[in-house]
Protein backbone atom coordinates (compact mmCIF):
# COMPACT_ATOMS: atom_id res chain seq x y z
CA UNK A 1 0.00 0.00 0.00
CA UNK A 2 1.17 3.50 -0.56
CA UNK A 3 2.62 5.33 2.24
CA UNK A 4 0.81 9.24 2.78
CA UNK A 5 3.43 12.14 2.35
CA UNK A 6 4.47 13.07 5.73
CA UNK A 7 3.62 15.69 7.59
CA UNK A 8 5.95 18.82 7.60
CA UNK A 9 6.36 21.34 10.28
CA UNK A 10 8.75 24.47 9.90
CA UNK A 11 9.58 26.32 13.48
CA UNK A 12 11.40 29.47 13.34
CA UNK A 13 12.62 32.48 15.08
CA UNK A 14 15.65 34.33 16.12
CA UNK A 15 18.84 32.83 17.07
CA UNK A 16 18.12 30.98 20.76
CA UNK A 17 14.32 32.37 20.44
CA UNK A 18 13.63 28.08 21.87
CA UNK A 19 13.05 26.37 17.81
CA UNK A 20 15.11 24.10 19.16
CA UNK A 21 13.48 23.62 22.25
CA UNK A 22 10.43 23.64 20.84
CA UNK A 23 11.07 21.28 18.15
CA UNK A 24 12.16 18.74 20.92
CA UNK A 25 9.21 19.39 22.84
CA UNK A 26 6.81 18.31 19.75
CA UNK A 27 9.21 15.31 19.25
CA UNK A 28 8.77 13.74 22.30
CA UNK A 29 5.42 13.53 21.89
CA UNK A 30 5.60 11.11 19.07
CA UNK A 31 7.60 8.02 19.03
CA UNK A 32 10.91 8.01 17.47
CA UNK A 33 10.45 6.39 14.17
CA UNK A 34 7.70 8.42 13.13
CA UNK A 35 9.57 11.64 13.54
CA UNK A 36 12.54 13.38 11.49
CA UNK A 37 14.32 16.53 12.96
CA UNK A 38 15.65 18.23 10.32
CA UNK A 39 18.03 21.55 11.04
CA UNK A 40 18.57 24.00 8.79
CA UNK A 41 21.76 24.89 10.06
CA UNK A 42 23.09 21.47 9.15
CA UNK A 43 23.02 23.29 5.24
CA UNK A 44 24.83 25.93 5.88
CA UNK A 45 27.44 26.16 2.48
CA UNK A 46 30.78 23.77 1.99
CA UNK A 47 33.07 25.94 3.36
CA UNK A 48 36.57 23.54 2.95
CA UNK A 49 38.11 25.62 0.71
CA UNK A 50 38.29 28.31 2.80
CA UNK A 51 40.81 29.77 5.61
CA UNK A 52 39.67 29.68 9.27
CA UNK A 53 40.23 33.75 9.02
CA UNK A 54 38.01 33.79 5.66
CA UNK A 55 35.05 31.61 7.51
CA UNK A 56 35.30 34.08 10.37
CA UNK A 57 34.07 37.07 8.07
CA UNK A 58 31.19 34.60 6.66
CA UNK A 59 27.80 36.54 7.24
CA UNK A 60 25.99 33.13 8.56
CA UNK A 61 22.63 34.85 9.61
CA UNK A 62 22.57 36.02 5.34
CA UNK A 63 19.98 33.48 3.13
CA UNK A 64 23.08 32.86 0.71
CA UNK A 65 24.93 31.08 3.79
CA UNK A 66 22.81 28.15 3.04
CA UNK A 67 22.83 25.60 0.52
CA UNK A 68 19.01 26.05 -0.01
CA UNK A 69 18.79 23.89 -3.00
CA UNK A 70 20.13 20.76 -1.52
CA UNK A 71 17.74 21.13 1.72
CA UNK A 72 14.84 21.31 -0.80
CA UNK A 73 16.35 18.44 -2.41
CA UNK A 74 16.58 16.59 0.42
CA UNK A 75 12.36 17.35 1.70
CA UNK A 76 11.70 16.58 -1.16
CA UNK A 77 13.08 12.95 -1.04
CA UNK A 78 11.14 12.51 2.47
CA UNK A 79 8.03 13.65 0.49
CA UNK A 80 8.36 11.34 -1.63
CA UNK A 81 9.60 8.49 1.13
CA UNK A 82 13.03 8.23 0.16
CA UNK A 83 15.79 8.50 2.33
CA UNK A 84 18.77 11.35 2.50
CA UNK A 85 22.33 11.91 3.84
CA UNK A 86 21.92 14.89 5.39
CA UNK A 87 25.02 17.01 6.34
CA UNK A 88 26.35 18.25 9.77
CA UNK A 89 27.97 21.62 10.84
CA UNK A 90 30.40 21.80 12.77
CA UNK A 91 29.79 24.76 14.66
CA UNK A 92 33.59 24.83 16.19
CA UNK A 93 35.39 24.73 12.82
CA UNK A 94 33.07 26.75 11.10
CA UNK A 95 32.61 23.87 8.31
CA UNK A 96 30.36 21.14 7.30
CA UNK A 97 31.53 17.34 8.50
CA UNK A 98 33.64 15.05 6.51
CA UNK A 99 30.63 12.78 7.11
CA UNK A 100 26.52 12.57 6.30
CA UNK A 101 24.04 11.53 8.82
CA UNK A 102 21.61 8.82 6.83
CA UNK A 103 18.01 9.67 7.48
CA UNK A 104 15.44 7.43 6.54
CA UNK A 105 11.86 9.06 5.57
CA UNK A 106 9.15 9.45 8.28
CA UNK A 107 5.64 10.50 9.29
CA UNK A 108 6.40 13.94 10.36
CA UNK A 109 9.45 16.01 9.63
CA UNK A 110 10.28 19.42 11.89
CA UNK A 111 11.98 21.19 10.05
CA UNK A 112 14.27 24.09 11.90
CA UNK A 113 16.04 27.41 11.50
CA UNK A 114 16.41 31.08 11.62
CA UNK A 115 15.35 31.51 7.43
CA UNK A 116 13.59 28.74 6.78
CA UNK A 117 10.55 30.39 5.83
CA UNK A 118 12.45 33.39 3.96
CA UNK A 119 12.36 31.14 0.43
CA UNK A 120 8.91 30.68 -1.45
CA UNK A 121 9.90 27.09 -2.42
CA UNK A 122 10.71 25.97 1.02
CA UNK A 123 7.35 27.50 2.53
CA UNK A 124 5.31 25.40 0.20
CA UNK A 125 6.15 22.35 1.26
CA UNK A 126 5.00 22.93 4.52
CA UNK A 127 1.69 22.38 6.52
CA UNK A 128 2.16 24.10 9.65
CA UNK A 129 4.59 27.27 10.28
CA UNK A 130 5.94 28.44 13.76
CA UNK A 131 7.29 31.78 14.67
CA UNK A 132 9.22 31.11 17.95
CA UNK A 133 8.81 34.81 19.42
CA UNK A 134 11.37 36.01 22.14
CA UNK A 135 12.46 39.08 22.93
CA UNK A 136 16.03 40.25 21.87
CA UNK A 137 17.17 40.74 24.83
CA UNK A 138 16.23 37.34 26.37
CA UNK A 139 17.98 35.73 23.40
CA UNK A 140 21.56 37.72 23.23
CA UNK A 141 21.61 36.48 26.74
CA UNK A 142 20.43 33.06 25.74
CA UNK A 143 23.04 32.81 22.95
CA UNK A 144 26.20 34.29 25.08
CA UNK A 145 25.56 31.32 27.32
CA UNK A 146 24.93 28.83 24.40
CA UNK A 147 27.50 29.92 22.26
CA UNK A 148 30.48 29.86 25.07
CA UNK A 149 29.21 26.46 26.64
CA UNK A 150 28.41 24.58 23.05
CA UNK A 151 30.23 26.18 20.13
CA UNK A 152 33.58 27.62 21.36
CA UNK A 153 32.94 31.16 21.07
CA UNK A 154 34.40 34.26 23.04
CA UNK A 155 32.03 36.90 24.89
CA UNK A 156 33.71 39.54 22.66
CA UNK A 157 33.46 37.19 19.36
CA UNK A 158 29.31 36.55 20.44
CA UNK A 159 29.10 40.67 21.15
CA UNK A 160 30.72 41.47 17.96
CA UNK A 161 29.23 39.22 15.77
CA UNK A 162 25.57 39.98 17.37
CA UNK A 163 26.13 43.76 16.50
CA UNK A 164 27.66 43.57 13.01
CA UNK A 165 25.82 40.94 11.77
CA UNK A 166 22.94 38.67 13.35
CA UNK A 167 20.92 41.61 14.66
CA UNK A 168 20.47 43.99 11.35
CA UNK A 169 19.84 40.49 9.60
CA UNK A 170 16.95 39.30 12.03
CA UNK A 171 15.66 42.53 11.36
CA UNK A 172 16.60 42.18 7.62
CA UNK A 173 15.35 38.72 6.62
CA UNK A 174 13.97 36.48 10.09
CA UNK A 175 11.41 39.23 11.67
CA UNK A 176 10.06 39.94 8.17
CA UNK A 177 8.93 36.20 7.68
CA UNK A 178 6.58 36.18 10.73
CA UNK A 179 3.66 37.03 8.74
CA UNK A 180 4.23 33.71 6.71
CA UNK A 181 3.78 32.15 10.26
CA UNK A 182 0.38 29.76 11.07
CA UNK A 183 1.38 30.23 14.69
CA UNK A 184 3.59 32.96 16.58
CA UNK A 185 4.58 30.99 20.00
CA UNK A 186 6.01 33.46 22.84
CA UNK A 187 7.66 31.80 25.60
CA UNK A 188 9.35 29.37 22.99
CA UNK A 189 9.39 25.80 24.94
CA UNK A 190 8.04 26.98 28.09
CA UNK A 191 5.01 27.14 26.43
CA UNK A 192 3.21 24.56 27.18
CA UNK A 193 -0.58 25.12 25.02
CA UNK A 194 1.21 25.76 22.33
CA UNK A 195 3.33 22.82 22.18
CA UNK A 196 -0.01 20.65 23.04
CA UNK A 197 -1.88 22.75 19.97
CA UNK A 198 1.04 21.47 17.83
CA UNK A 199 0.89 18.26 18.10
CA UNK A 200 -3.25 18.09 18.42
CA UNK A 201 -2.96 19.74 15.01
CA UNK A 202 -0.11 17.23 13.69
CA UNK A 203 -2.07 14.26 14.75
CA UNK A 204 -5.43 15.72 12.99
CA UNK A 205 -3.51 15.61 10.12
CA UNK A 206 -1.97 12.58 10.37
CA UNK A 207 -5.44 10.73 11.12
CA UNK A 208 -7.08 12.89 7.80
CA UNK A 209 -3.93 11.38 5.88
CA UNK A 210 -4.52 7.90 6.18
CA UNK A 211 -8.50 8.10 6.09
CA UNK A 212 -8.32 9.56 2.93
CA UNK A 213 -5.89 6.75 1.57
N1 LIG B 1 11.88 29.02 27.74
C1 LIG B 1 13.18 28.95 28.04
N2 LIG B 1 13.63 29.31 29.24
C2 LIG B 1 14.94 29.27 29.54
N3 LIG B 1 15.91 28.87 28.70
C3 LIG B 1 15.53 28.49 27.46
C4 LIG B 1 14.16 28.49 27.07
N4 LIG B 1 14.08 28.08 25.79
C5 LIG B 1 15.34 27.82 25.40
N5 LIG B 1 16.21 28.06 26.41
C6 LIG B 1 17.68 27.91 26.36
O1 LIG B 1 18.18 28.90 25.46
C7 LIG B 1 19.17 28.38 24.60
C8 LIG B 1 18.72 28.53 23.16
O2 LIG B 1 17.55 27.74 23.00
P1 LIG B 1 17.33 26.89 21.66
O3 LIG B 1 16.06 26.13 21.79
O4 LIG B 1 18.57 26.11 21.35
O5 LIG B 1 17.16 28.08 20.62
P2 LIG B 1 17.31 28.13 19.04
O6 LIG B 1 17.17 26.73 18.53
O7 LIG B 1 16.19 29.02 18.61
O8 LIG B 1 18.65 28.73 18.75
C9 LIG B 1 19.39 26.93 25.03
O9 LIG B 1 20.49 26.88 25.88
C10 LIG B 1 18.09 26.57 25.74
O10 LIG B 1 18.30 25.60 26.74
O1 LIG C 1 29.51 28.83 11.87
C1 LIG C 1 28.49 29.35 12.31
C2 LIG C 1 27.21 29.02 11.86
C3 LIG C 1 26.12 29.63 12.43
N1 LIG C 1 26.26 30.55 13.40
C4 LIG C 1 25.09 31.20 14.02
O2 LIG C 1 24.10 30.26 14.30
C5 LIG C 1 22.85 30.92 14.35
C6 LIG C 1 21.74 29.97 13.95
O3 LIG C 1 21.64 28.93 14.90
P1 LIG C 1 20.59 29.02 16.11
O4 LIG C 1 20.65 27.67 16.73
O5 LIG C 1 19.27 29.33 15.49
O6 LIG C 1 21.05 30.10 17.03
C7 LIG C 1 22.93 32.12 13.42
O7 LIG C 1 22.44 33.26 14.08
C8 LIG C 1 24.44 32.24 13.12
O8 LIG C 1 24.92 33.48 13.45
C9 LIG C 1 27.52 30.90 13.86
O9 LIG C 1 27.68 31.74 14.74
N2 LIG C 1 28.61 30.28 13.30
Amino acid sequence: MMKNKPVVIGVTGGTASGKTTVSHAIFDHFSKNSVLLLEQDSYYKDQSKMTMAQRRAVNYDHPLAFDTDRLIQDLKKLLKRQAIDKPIYDYKVLNRSAEVIHEEPRDVIILEGILILDDPRLRDLMDIKVFVDTDDDVRIIRRIQRDMRERDRTLTNIIDQYLTTVKPMYHQFVEPTKRYADLIVPDGGKNQVAIDLLVTKVRDILQKKQTIN
